[in-house]
């Protein structure tokens, strides 16, 4: 046990992970030139065509320092928001973290509150100055940055080069001198943590974990601690560039494990494995079962098609355990399911998968984070709220909650201005102005979630022309005024359409959407009258005029093939669309309230 290391690389999105841990397999010899060249490759293809993730979660290498083997076990954590408390699990199986920060681009948001996440969990933290190769490098100023933020001293920050090679000896030392071999009894029972899972089509689910204390047998019977499910080990093993069977894996090591289970949910992250005959009394602390954060309507585009959505949607879950959604039907859209995301970029997977997997035609209705509602009647139970329609009445109503974050923001002094303005108009709060330099500011804010999961980021780069770096931490609900916005069609309201704003910003949403869809719905043979309203109060009106568009009008003659080519045409264009009463709808009428500012 004191010949390993267990580690794992953070950084803000491009400072270099992934190329400093290339470098770092090449160093140790763990890829051989043919490897690189051909079974890399190999298995890329493989995977790709399995449909695997083509990056490794855990990678094992071994490094001869002064005489002595030593194993590092690098482990991987997720690079996007969406997936923070799987970053946290993944920290949680490593004695220490090298701290990534670009020498052009010095600390970012995700610097730090990675950095936060492996200060709470006791990492030991080596910094590297990546990118000094760069002819915008400005070593010694970022430097100073990393020493302010860290507290650390100046010759503790190692110069590197992830491109060029430089300084990956100097980490490779550092891994093995500055971070402490893991601690942990090989005597007592099994106690492992899963910090990570993927989905195996012929293998069913593989799962990685580290063993704390203890030690996992192949053929083992063993138990995960918060599903209370009991498996046999069918194969365990460790990660090099393939895997590595083997028959144990004791205390202080990563491994995957193999039990034949074939549903991704009935693993969790953050679970502990145990004996199942002699069980640990101390599960690893800290498990959560992770929440959706995002909730939309996914509706087939043919409504004959539902059946066919469920079981695409069962089929997905079984490797995407994040995903939940239960049968929801509109009035509008008839038979369809209430999703629940992690976050947009989820959102965005998941129809893509849908779509490219399992060939169907979805459409997806405006997201909306989770509330909570209490009625006059019972001011103590909420009624959670993941669709605009469950609302309860306005007359009923006590209060409602929504979900606050902490936003981190850290942008040039020059952007201040600009970042305030539009966090105050995403109702947020600031409640700290830090200047990390002269010309870099980290600002927190407390916002709601709901304005922020959709075109917040995009707003952001565009107002600080790109010179500013997001992240965000969920800190609970509060008390806000929410009201239902409905969309009447032809005066028949599409509850599909529906969604839950801020009162202050009721009118203005209603005005736009009103003004949204008469650019985006498609001018029919007679008048479309659009109304938005709160309950029976009617706050804005467009109208979509009248018209007749004749496709075939261009061709005369007797060409029949030309013609039905056309219409061929005309009918794909219409696939995204859903007659909802007489009105056609396009699937980007759906999405209309989060594209008002376009
Ligand atoms: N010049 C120079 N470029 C580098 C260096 N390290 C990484 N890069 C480049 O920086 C870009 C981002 O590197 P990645 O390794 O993909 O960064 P990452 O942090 O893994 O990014 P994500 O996977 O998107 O989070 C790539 O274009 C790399 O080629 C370096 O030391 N010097």
């Amino acid at each position: 046990m004191e010949k390993i290391r267990n580690f794992c690389i953070i950084a803000h999105i491009d400072h270099g992970k992934s190329t400093l841990a290339d470098r770092l397999l090449d160093f140790t010899g763990s890829v051989t030139e043919r490897e690189k060249q051909d079974q890399l490759l190999d298995n890329m293809d493989l995977e790709r065509e399995r449909g695997i993730t083509i990056k490794s979660h855990a990678i094992q290498m071994e490094y001869v320092y002064e005489g002595e083997t030593y194993i590092l076990n690098l482990i991987d954590t997720p690079g996007h928001v969406d997936f923070s408390y799987e970053v946290s699990r993944s920290i949680a199986a490593c004695e220490g973290a090298l701290l990534v920060v670009d020498a052009a681009q010095s600390i970012q948001a995700q610097t730090i509150s990675n950095l936060y996440l492996a200060l709470e969990n006791d990492l030991e933290i080596i910094p590297v100055l990546n990118k000094v190769d760069l002819p915008s490098a400005n070593p010694e100023e970022v430097t100073d940055d990393i020493v302010d933020l860290l507290g650390c001293d100046p010759s503790e920050v190692i110069p590197a080069s992830a491109k060029t090679g430089i300084g990956i000896g100097e980490i490779l030392k550092a891994i093995i001198e500055r971070i402490p071999a893991p601690k942990g009894n090989v005597n007592e029972p099994l106690q492992a943590l899963v910090f990570d899972s993927v989905y195996n089509p012929f293998r069913g689910v593989e799962t990685y974990f580290r063993v704390m204390n203890g030690e996992i047998r192949k053929g083992q019977k063993i138990k995960f601690v918060a599903t209370g499910k009991a498996y046999e080990a069918d194969e365990i093993g460790t990660l090099k560039l393939r895997q590595m069977p083997k028959n144990k894996i004791s205390a202080g090591d990563v491994g995957y494990l193999i039990t034949g289970i074939k549903d991704a949910r009935e693993v969790k992250v953050g679970d502990t494995i145990t004996d199942a005959a002699n069980p640990t009394k101390n599960a690893i602390e800290g498990f959560e079962d992770v929440k959706p954060m995002v909730f939309a309507g996914i509706y087939p585009v043919d409504t004959e098609d539902f059946e066919e959505l469920r079981s695409s949607m069962e089929k997905l879950q079984l490797n995407d355990a994040s995903l939940v959604f239960t049968p929801e039907s509109s009035a509008a859209l008839g038979f369809g399911f209430r999703c629940g995301f992690l976050g947009m970029l989820h959102m965005e997977i998941v129809q893509e998968r849908l779509e490219r997997e399992f060939d169907m035609t979805v459409i997806t209705t405006v997201p909306n984070v989770s509330y909570l509602a209490y009625t006059t009647k019972d001011k103590e139970t909420p009624i959670v709220v993941n669709n605009p329609s469950d609302l309860p009445d306005p007359s009923s109503l006590d209060r409602v909650e929504e979900p606050y974050i902490k936003a981190t923001i850290i942008t040039k002094s020059d952007f201040v201005g600009n970042v305030m303005s539009l966090c105050i108009d995403k109702r947020g709060h600031i409640t700290n102005q830090t200047y990390l330099t002269p010309e870099r500011v980290e600002l927190n804010f407390d916002m709601p979630l709901a304005e922020i999961v959709f075109d917040f980021y995009d707003r952001l780069k565009t107002v600080s022309k790109g010179y500013a770096s997001f992240d965000y931490s969920p800190i609970g609900m509060r008390v806000s005024k929410l009201v239902r916005v409905d969309i009447l069609l032809n005066a028949q309201p599409v509850d599909a359409l529906s969604a839950l704003v801020h009162f202050d910003n009721a009118h203005n949403i209603g005005k736009k959407m009103c003004e949204k869809l008469k650019e985006l719905i498609p001018r029919q043979q007679f008048d479309i009258p659009i109304q938005a309203a709160i309950g029976a109060k009617i706050i804005s009106r467009e109208t979509i005029k009248a018209l007749r568009k004749d496709v075939t009008a261009k061709c005369y003659g007797g060409d029949i093939s030309r013609k039905r080519k056309l219409l061929e045409k005309q009918k794909k264009g219409k696939k995204r669309m859903r007659q909802v009463g007489n009105v056609e709808i396009p699937q980007q009428a759906f999405m209309a309230v989060l594209k008002l500012n376009d």
